[in-house]
């Protein structure tokens, strides 16, 4: 990189436009989208898609919505111009949707590609030439008079064309080529000629294309281009008016809205953004976010996942894991304070009420996500990710200190390990800790007998103790009570029981009771134990023998520490 960047690069001039109306203004409706995948998306491929596989994003198109989609540059290639030829002949376009050709304003070209479309029932012949200074002097060594003349001429051409096959119905649209990087009044200039030479008029309107060919400015200097351009067109009623967005300075998606403030109906773009460098604009991003604002776009992406492994078998390319909408990776939360946040607005959510879940944007499952991979744990995860799995996948609805005490033992794994926790993998390290076979004692069986006139009960558990069974006896007003007095006089030691939750996991016959005790051995300190049984008692009693197991390690670990 050079010190001084002015010295090669120049700063892209502000339009100076004081009265700008674009900022105050509200999308309330979608704009007309028109997909050109099958052209700019494809002529950016490292493998042009073939027959097959143009087929198939064809189908994904109309599928999802698309009524307006250019299917390619049947001049440009015998694999297009065949696929147009297709479409065509073997009716597949459906009776809503029209499809687009682009041609270079070159008579050759022009010529070829009203044969490709022959017999089509409706179709948009898109032509451009090259406008911005660089172009006018590099590409074609013309004066603006001269590149002028040049779109004049080839509109005529085109129209005459058009009504010689009056069969069809004709849409033209032109593009002034880096119309992002053309003088404004010489835009205007071109476009007011050519919409004169197509004879456009109110209702016959033609497309004016405004591309960003490669994206030149921030897109409030593009959104203030494109008002001072909708303001100064000679026949603006006789325009729709497009864009057609990249994204080299990647504000694509923002300059596309910026333009529908500022009074563009027409946008291009691809699927996931794909296209020429950066890419053309993400029409699925545009269309979700609208969605988002609360405007139906008029475009499906109920199923995202499935539409994009389509877009990946066509273009040979991945969508990124981060990337709107769509990535692997954009409905996850590993960080714990927003796990927290998600679970506690899971928790909150009212079925019909406005959607209002921090950190995410939109409903997984209106995409056809699910909320699988909303939470995914790692070490910078906390207790609220850890018990949300816990709770999702398998009914357990941890009390405030037991997530606290868990989400513990799992940071002491993910810091050891450095990496992610499956949700199976969290499952097994709660089973270890809190509901294994290897503390020193084990739940066998029990037998209580409850003598209704004094309220107490008499209470026999049997438990493996180090591998041999015995059986201890208490009397208590409960059976907690009196396994926890029956404990005390085994150890040695009074068993306390600082508190006591309990749920039910699943319903009818097949109803599971989960118990939390969190319990203190003598002096120690708090230590959770789990019960799960489908009998209650037998829940509890095993949540105190996990309870003393646990605090028994404890015991031996603070002793061979000191
Ligand atoms: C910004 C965009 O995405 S525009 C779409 C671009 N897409 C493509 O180019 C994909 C398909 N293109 C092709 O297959 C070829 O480029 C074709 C068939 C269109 C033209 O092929 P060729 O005639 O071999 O020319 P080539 O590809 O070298 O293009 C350069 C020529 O086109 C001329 N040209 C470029 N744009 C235009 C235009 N809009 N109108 C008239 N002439 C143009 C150039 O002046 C140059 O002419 P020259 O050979 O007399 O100097
Ligand atoms: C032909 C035009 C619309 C184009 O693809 C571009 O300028 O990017």
């Amino acid at each position: 990189m050079i010190q001084d960047p002015s010295s090669k690069y120049r700063r892209f001039d502000p339009v100076g436009l004081t009265d700008r109306t674009w900022p105050d203004q509200v999308l309330t409706a979608p704009p007309i989208w028109c997909s050109v995948d099958l052209r700019d998306g494809n002529q950016a491929l490292i493998e042009p898609m073939d027959r097959e596989r143009k087929l198939e994003m064809f189908e994904l198109l109309v599928a999802v919505g698309f009524k307006q989609i250019e299917v390619g540059f049947p001049s440009a290639s015998q694999t297009d111009f065949d696929f147009v030829r297709d479409l065509i002949e073997q009716d597949r376009i459906p009776e809503d949707v029209t499809i687009q050709v682009l041609t270079q304003a070159r008579e050759p070209l022009i010529r070829r590609s009203f044969e490709a479309l022959e017999g089509a029932p409706r179709a948009i012949v898109h032509f451009y030439n090259a406008t911005a200074p660089v172009m006018r002097r590099v590409v074609f060594k013309m004066e603006r008079e001269e590149v002028i003349e040049l779109a004049v001429t080839h509109a005529r051409m085109i129209r005459e064309l058009a009504d010689a096959r009056p069969a069809t119905d004709w849409t033209f649209q032109y593009s002034p080529e880096m119309y992002s990087g053309t003088e404004l009044d010489f835009s205007r200039d071109i476009i007011d000629a050519v919409v004169e030479a197509l004879g456009s008029t109110p209702d016959n309107r033609c497309i004016i294309n405004l591309p960003s060919t490669v994206e030149r400015s921030m897109p409030n200097v593009f959104a203030d281009m494109i008002e001072w351009t909708g303001r100064h067109l000679q026949h603006r009623d006789s325009v729709i008016l497009s864009v057609h967005p990249h994204n080299d300075r990647g504000t694509g998606t923002a300059a596309a809205e910026f333009a529908m403030l500022a009074g563009i109906e027409r946008v291009e773009g691809c699927l996931f953004g794909n296209g020429e460098r950066t890419g053309n604009v993400d029409i699925v991003n545009l269309a979700l976010n609208l969605y988002t604002d609360g405007i139906h776009p008029g475009l499906d992406f109920s199923d995202i996942d499935a539409i994009r492994s389509r877009v990946e078998y066509c273009n040979q390319l991945p969508v990124h894991p981060r990337h709107p909408y769509v990535g692997e990776l954009v409905y996850t939360s590993f960080s714990g304070s927003h796990q927290d946040a998600i679970k506690k607005a899971f928790a909150a959510r009212e079925e019909g009420a406005i959607w209002e879940m921090p950190y995410l944007p939109i409903d997984p499952m209106d995409v056809g996500r699910s909320y699988e991979a909303v939470i995914r744990v790692n070490s910078q995860s906390g207790k609220g990710g850890v018990a949300y799995l816990l709770e999702r996948e398998h009914g357990l609805d941890l009390p405030r200190r037991l997530q606290i005490e868990f989400s513990g033992v799992v940071q002491s794994v993910t810091d050891a390990t450095g990496r992610e926790i499956t949700a199976a993998e969290l499952w097994n390290i709660f089973n270890d800790e809190y509901l294994g076979e290897t503390g020193d004692y084990r739940y066998r069986a029990h037998q209580l007998v409850e003598d209704s006139a004094s309220g107490h009960v008499d209470l026999k558990v049997q438990v493996d103790v180090n591998g041999q069974t015995r059986t201890l006896s208490a009397q208590g007003r409960g059976p907690i009570e009196a396994f926890v007095s029956a404990l005390s006089e085994e150890l040695g030691e009074p068993v306390t029981v600082v508190d006591y939750h309990e749920h039910a996991i699943g319903g009818g016959a097949d109803a599971r009771a989960a118990t939390y005790i969190e319990l203190k051995l003598g002096a120690g300190r708090t230590l959770f134990g789990v019960g799960m049984n489908g009998n209650i008692v037998t829940a509890s009693l095993s949540a105190i023998i996990s309870g003393i197991n646990r605090a028994l390690a404890a015991q031996r670990a603070d002793r061979s520490a000191a």
